[in-house]
């Protein structure tokens, strides 16, 4: 491997640190690396509210975003389940590893013990992002990060829009989530096959209060598996996912709903014009009279 130059956390060009990695990214192992420095440059920026004490990167692959990171923050670690890629981000940092500014953990990010960050930033390995964004929003940290921008745009969507489904509901559950910059695929190399977006979650308290988060989850999972069906038949059809013992009574409940939020037309809607909120009232209405003979 060709010894880096030491240049200064910043400043690396996307080019050099992958023609010095010497190994091309492999599509097949989820190695699309950013080659723009504009998209690069501009990441940081989204991150100027977000305390930047201790950033969690996943994916380093050749360190280009690594690199405007550790300028950025404090302290930065970085997951990289490729050892070629682990070994090269230690040799090519290699000051800011002994001064502890950068950790580099070898190992799958879905695995490993995750450190105690601040804020996470990351290219993530499209193949698993859904995976790793559902092992990270439960953590009440603030994040960007690179999806695909069909992803993204079903994470932030809102009810009534064409990609509102069970994506946006989970994961509003979290964070406040807002596609923050599109990115065309040509930003990369070697070029993914669909474009990108970067999204930006706030954590904070949902809108609603719910007693049980995954039954709450669960629900809303078991109807939108019947998203072209009213909430009447998604109730009654899917209680092997949602759990529920006694659907009907929660059918039954709904038809003239005792809740500030629910209207009495909730049960002829379908999945995709239910807002968060009226979920959460669902849910507590079916939590309380469709479960364990409730
Ligand atoms: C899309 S590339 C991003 C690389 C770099 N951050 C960039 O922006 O150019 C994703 C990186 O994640 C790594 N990777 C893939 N699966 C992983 C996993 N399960 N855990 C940790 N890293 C993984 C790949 O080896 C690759 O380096």
């Amino acid at each position: 491997m060709e010894r880096s130059p030491p240049e200064e956390a910043g400043t690396r060009d996307p080019d050099a640190l992958i023609r010095r990695a010497g190994v091309r990214g492999d599509p097949n192992r989820d190695q699309h690396f950013l080659v723009d420095d504009r998209v690069v440059d501009r990441i940081p920026t989204y991150a100027d509210e977000m305390n930047l004490e201790h950033v969690l990167e996943i994916g380093g692959g050749p360190g280009v975003l690594t690199d405007r990171l550790l300028a950025a923050a404090d302290r930065v670690t970085v997951i990289e389940r490729d050892p070629t890629f682990a070994e090269f981000l230690r040799e090519e940092f290699r000051s800011e590893c002994d001064d502890g500014g950068l950790t580099v953990v070898e190992g799958d990010a879905l695995s490993v013990e995750l450190p105690d960050f601040s804020a996470c930033i990351a290219n993530l390995p499209y193949g698993i992002s859904s995976e790793i964004a559902f092992r990270l929003l439960p953590l009440g940290k603030p994040m960007l990060l690179m999806f695909q921008k069909e992803f993204a745009e079903r994470m932030a969507a809102e009810s009534g829009s064409d990609d509102y489904g069970r994506l946006s509901v989970t994961a509003q559950h979290y964070a406040d989530v807002r596609v923050v910059e599109t990115v065309p695929r040509e930003a990369f190399a070697p070029q993914p096959e669909v474009e990108s977006a970067i999204v930006r979650t706030i954590p904070r308290e949902p809108e609603y209060e719910v007693d049980d988060e995954a039954f709450f989850l669960d629900f809303v999972k078991a109807v939108f598996t019947q998203r072209r069906k009213t909430i009447r038949n998604g109730i009654r059809n899917t209680a092997h996912i949602s759990g529920l013992d006694d659907p009907d009574a929660v059918v039954d409940a709904l038809e003239s709903p005792d809740d500030d939020v629910l209207d009495e037309d909730i049960l002829r809607e379908r999945a995709g014009k239910v807002s968060p909120v009226e979920f959460a009232a669902m849910a507590r209405v079916a939590d309380e009279l469709g479960r364990g003979g409730g």
